[in-house]
């Protein structure tokens, strides 16, 4: 029961990262004060030699003073501050022979009873202003961080009052196609999606209908026409529109993302500072009214579309139960990788070929993949991915059966959740089957496990829950004005005290997450760089996770200070190029990361062009790799059959030599690894017990019924086949039955 509980029941677990914020006193670090120079002594001159221990004495006091104490939190001085600026200004009494004359004959006359001990009032404030610089411009660092009125960051836009469009219904339902139909018949216009391969697919839509298009992501400037001059028409990630360049439409997709934790900013910036004459937003009614709240601040209205789903969705009153009920037209969603392999393995197995489509694979290889699955003359029918489809491909999908309904999340905190999905992942997710225009006029959804089904029905039935709050996020120049202010603060300790000081507005808006950003910072703060440098760093779109991308990050950061270029032939030694074929999957999962490692290359050469003069070798070799990494997936359950046998053969020190030789992580190194039936609980039970989620004493318990469980359960879950010739003899029918039944659906 224990172990049902835990790994099964729709649990919430919250990994704090974050606790709360601390108080600002907290953040800012103490500066030391240099004791002035002086040739002689003028104070011990005029009032004679100050005793030590009568100064400890009095300052004890006056530390003690509830007066004292009052008058320092009026000029902004909270206990913790009171305390460091205690401890510094007795160390400067004490070295009296370089106190200011004012203070030392200040003190003098304490001592002699001709003034009162309160007098030091105003030296103490004087010095605590020194140690904390920001005492001194608070008013003005709060100015800065004032983000209560982010409608006014966009002059451009509010010189305008723009007509706003709202598409909104289900998945499915033509809201981007009617945003589109308009774009493509403007004048000029832009296209802000949420992932590179919806800014591709209507950048060659739009030049295929002959709109000429541009299209511009992080990492990628495509321009239409050969000469490069920019096109009338953009379609780009929305973090990157422009909001100088006016268009006559823009299109804001998946206006519902403005929640997202870490990139709702980049949505709010798009809806408030683009600067067009027709503004169309396409996304879920659930963000209707906060959009209408907004745009209260701008003075526009809104109007509103709402359109149908254009194909039925069914959901299933059965769960598939065993992989041998996958039918063709199936897409297997898993919110991992190692279910992932698991599942391509255990289908491959029964002679299936899998299209396998993740996240954290380059635009070219998911593609490929898509095609292989789309293409009714190809024998690949069945698709294994993660939540990357939710979003953005095309996909002949008939069914989407959900693997699990628990995902790990990073909510608005920065805390680590492992939760059931939202009834917007999972209407997002569902709605991927029966795509209007794919020959699966009806889509079905269901569940693996049967437990789940009546969570994903109630779901389903849901409509998400209206935003209340979208996101925010300090600019370039804000912080660069902070760092004006507080000339001593390291990057990451500025972005502290600028959340920690600003306002903002909290009905409508929250601070999107910034712990990349900062572990960015931290991870260069000794390598000199300007700030405008160091801040572009700190903001490149990297995975913190992968430990290979992490360091060379740091190695660019370093090149970069020495002002010497990042060349070609330099990058190429620092990655190992040129790669063979990977063969097992740590070294696909490598490959995954040095593709990274060359998209962080090319988004750091769209700003620092001079440093970074090899984009365009970098861009071949990127598509060698993207071939490379294509191949190696193609081939999925022959890298898994290669990384268990390394892992079964060899020892904990060769896998981790295995390990170090690729820079990848332990944990990365797991994940790669495919788990199969027993040896599933130790290492699931590591991982969680690295995690903070299993304690020594639970998992003694969980052994236990594990041992009990193994027995009983494993005939009823995936099939697990007890010796060869079972196998081959299951392989067989159940590819056999496959193919019949992809006759009869045909
Ligand atoms: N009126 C139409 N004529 C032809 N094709 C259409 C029409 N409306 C939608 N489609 C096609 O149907 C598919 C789904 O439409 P679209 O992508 O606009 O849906 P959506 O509501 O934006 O879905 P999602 O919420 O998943 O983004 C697309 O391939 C689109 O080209
Ligand atoms: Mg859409």
């Amino acid at each position: 029961m224990l172990l049902k509980t835990i790994l099964r029941s729709p649990f919430k677990q919250i990994v704090r990262f974050k606790k709360t914020a601390p108080p600002l006193s907290q953040l800012v670090v103490p500066l030391a004060v240099k004791p002035r120079s002086q040739d002689f002594n003028v104070g011990a001159e005029l009032t004679g030699k100050l005793d030590s221990e009568q100064i400890m004495k009095l300052l004890s006091k006056f530390y003690q003073r509830r007066e004292i104490k009052s008058a320092a939190f009026e000029n902004g001085i909270d206990n913790h501050i009171y305390h460091q600026t205690y401890l510094s200004f007795r160390r400067s009494c004490l070295d009296a022979e370089k106190l200011p004359v004012d203070l030392h004959i200040t003190l003098s006359d304490i001592i002699s009873g001709s003034c009162h001990i309160d007098t030091l009032l105003p030296f103490f404030i004087r010095h605590a202003k020194q140690v904390f610089p920001h005492l001194e411009c608070l008013d003005d660092l709060k100015k800065i961080s004032d983000l209560r009125l982010p409608a006014n960051w966009y002059p451009e836009a509010r010189a305008l009052t723009r007509k706003v469009v709202f598409h909104s219904g289900p998945t499915n339902s033509g809201k981007t196609y009617h945003a589109l139909e308009r774009f493509f018949s403007s004048k000029s216009g832009v296209y802000c999606g949420p992932l590179k391969l919806l800014a591709s697919e209507v950048f060659f839509k739009s030049n295929d209908r002959g709109v000429s298009c541009d299209l511009i992501t992080g990492e990628e400037r495509n321009f239409a026409n050969e000469n490069k001059s920019p096109s009338n028409h953009v379609a780009c990630t929305v973090e990157m529109v422009s909001v100088n360049t006016p268009y006559e439409v823009a299109v804001i997709d998946e206006i519902q993302m403005l929640k997202d934790p870490n990139r709702g900013w980049a949505w709010t910036r798009a809806l408030l500072g683009v600067v067009a004459e027709e503004v169309h937003l396409c996304g879920e009614a659930a963000a209707i009214d906060v959009v209408k709240e907004i745009l209260t601040s701008t003075s526009e209205e809104i109007e509103l579309r709402h359109y149908k789903r254009l194909t039925e969705l069914v959901i299933e009153d059965t769960s598939l139960e065993t992989l041998s009920n996958i039918r063709p037209g199936d897409c297997l969603v898993c919110f991992n990788k190692q279910d992932i392999f698991w599942a391509t393995r255990q289908i491959e197995a029964m002679g299936i070929e899998c299209a396998v489509i993740y996240g954290s694979l380059p635009p070219g290889t998911k593609l490929a993949q898509a095609k292989k699955f789309n293409d009714p003359n190809h024998p690949c029918k069945v698709l294994v991915a993660t939540d990357a489809i939710g979003m953005g491909l095309n996909l002949n999908i008939g069914r989407v059966i959900f693997n699990s309904l628990i995902k790990p999340t990073v909510n608005e905190k920065g805390e680590k959740e492992m939760d059931n999905i939202t009834t917007s992942q999972a209407l997002q997710i569902a709605g991927r089957a029966g795509r209007y225009g794919t020959h699966f006029s009806t889509g079905y959804v269901t569940t693996f496990k049967s437990e789940d089904l009546p969570t994903l029905k109630k779901l389903l039935s849901q409509h998400p829950e209206p935003l209340s709050q979208v996101g925010l996020h300090p600019t370039a120049e804000q912080i660069e004005l902070y760092a004006y202010h507080l000339p001593h603060a390291n990057l990451s300790n500025l972005v502290d005290i600028f959340v920690s000081l600003s306002t903002v507005d909290d009905s409508l808006y929250f601070m999107c997450n910034i712990n990349d950003f900062k572990f960015l910072a931290d991870m260069i703060q000794h390598v000199p760089l300007p700030l405008r440098a160091r801040y572009v760093f700190c903001c490149a779109p990297i995975n913190r996770k992968v430990p290979f991308v992490c360091s060379m990050f740091l190695k660019f950061a370093r090149q970069y200070s020495r002002n010497e270029a990042l060349t070609f032939d330099w990058l190429g030694r620092q990655i190992g190029w040129p790669f063979p074929c990977p063969n097992t999957l740590l070294d696909l999962v490598h490959l995954e990361s040095v593709f990274d490692v060359l998209d962080l290359y090319l988004w750091l050469s769209y700003r620092f062009q001079d440093l970074f003069p090899d984009s365009a070798l970098v861009r071949d070799m990127q598509k060698e790799l993207d071939c490379l990494i294509q191949t190696g997936v193609a081939q999925i359950t022959r890298l898994l059959v290669n990384s268990e046998t390394k892992v079964s053969r060899g020892t904990r020190q060769a896998v981790e030599a295995e390990e170090s030789q690729n820079n990848l992580g332990l944990s990365k190194l797991r994940q790669s690894v495919p788990i199969e039936n027993t040896s599933t609980h130790g290492r699931l039970a590591e991982r969680l017990m690295s995690e903070g989620l299993l304690t020594p004493k639970l998992l003694d318990e969980l052994r236990k019924e594990w041992q009990f469980q193994i027995e009983r359960e494993r005939p009823q879950s995936y099939p697990a086949y007890t010796t060869k010739d079972n196998m081959k003899q299951s392989k067989r029918t159940r590819s056999e039955m496959f193919k019949t039944r992809k006759l009869s659906r045909k």
